[in-house]
């Protein structure tokens, strides 16, 4: 994969586009190929950030999926990524832990950093990176193998054979994905006998067991229904605070409860970003009073 940051890029006064943004046209703006700006609030500009996002672009290919991306997401707290299908926030997210290194023809420009370490330069031992972070993904993918063995599984890979420490990060993790209670007497069954929701539970306790420094996650809710969504999202509250959560999602409800701070995405830009009670209450741009409101999108 190439890092290409010196691209050409079309600046939105350069095309004539600032009149569009002065009228509230941002998207259109944008939709155009303007370079228009991101509203980042003064709350998010110089903060204790653990993942600090820098001018961050990637194309598949020849098409651009991001542009320009600025942000520093807050530790201990909940970060949503919300935008129209198609904008950028899977991408946005699987570039944290660089999963798409994994895909043919993806370059990228700018950098992102993890507690101060650049996670986007050649010499960055990328298996070592991802260990220092979790991800769920929208459909829970529990291995098969027993709930145990699904919990200690990163640590199983990182060499570890001590059993009481497994133990004891299995119960740990169990209970921090507020699971211990309903699989405590089955830990040695198959994790495919769980249930839907308790999946993506398991999936969240292994993700957890390492510790990451950041928890990535998908649109974790996505294939549950109503009553397990409610549980992942109070579980998501339970875990901030000793992690730094960043989270897809398409439901705005969901972002406006279970999130702290709200980056409004459209088409590969960072539009606007700031705190959620803001976003949702008094945004900056009509735009995304539009979008949060469902007027479009
Ligand atoms: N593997 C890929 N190869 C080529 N293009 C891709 C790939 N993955 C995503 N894209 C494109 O990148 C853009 C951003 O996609 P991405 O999945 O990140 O958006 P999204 O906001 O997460 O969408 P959704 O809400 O529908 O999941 C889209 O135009 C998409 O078609």
């Amino acid at each position: 994969m190439e890092n290409t940051s010196a691209q050409s890029r079309r600046v939105w006064d350069d095309v004539g586009n600032e009149d569009l943004v002065r009228a509230g046209n941002r998207l259109e703006a944008i939709a155009s190929g303007a370079n228009v700006p991101s509203e980042t609030h003064e709350a998010l500009t110089s903060i204790d950030g653990v993942l600090h996002v820098d001018g961050f672009e990637l194309w598949y290919g020849e098409a651009q999926a991001l542009y320009d991306i600025t942000m520093q997401i807050p530790r201990g707290e909940v970060t949503a990524l919300v935008g129209p299908s198609g904008c950028g926030k899977s991408t946005l997210l699987r570039s944290v832990n660089r999963l798409n290194d994994l895909i043919d023809g993806v370059r990228i420009g700018g950098d992102m950093r993890l507690n101060g370490d650049t996670i986007y330069h050649s010499h960055v031992d990328v298996i070592e990176l991802r260990k220092r972070m979790g991800m769920v993904f929208q459909k829970s993918n529990p291995f098969p193998m027993s709930i145990y063995e699904n919990v200690v599984y990163p640590l199983r890979i990182d060499g570890e054979r001590d059993r009481s420490i497994l133990d004891e990060v299995c119960e740990r993790s169990l209970r921090g994905a507020a699971l211990w209670d309903e699989v405590k007497d089955r830990i040695k069954d198959s994790a495919l006998s769980l249930s839907g929701g308790q999946q993506q539970r398991l999936c969240i306790a292994r993700a957890i067991a390492a510790e990451p420094e950041v928890l990535l996650m998908d649109e974790p809710c996505s294939a549950l229904d109503p009553i397990a969504t409610g549980k992942i999202e109070d579980l998501i509250q339970e875990l901030k605070g000793d992690y730094t959560i960043l989270i897809v999602t398409h439901n705005m409800q969901q972002a406006s409860r279970a999130s702290d701070n709200t980056a409004f995405m459209y088409l590969g830009r960072l539009v606007e970003y700031g705190r959620t009670e803001d976003i949702f209450t008094n945004p900056h741009l009509s735009e995304t009073e539009s979008y949060i409101t469902g007027r479009f999108g």
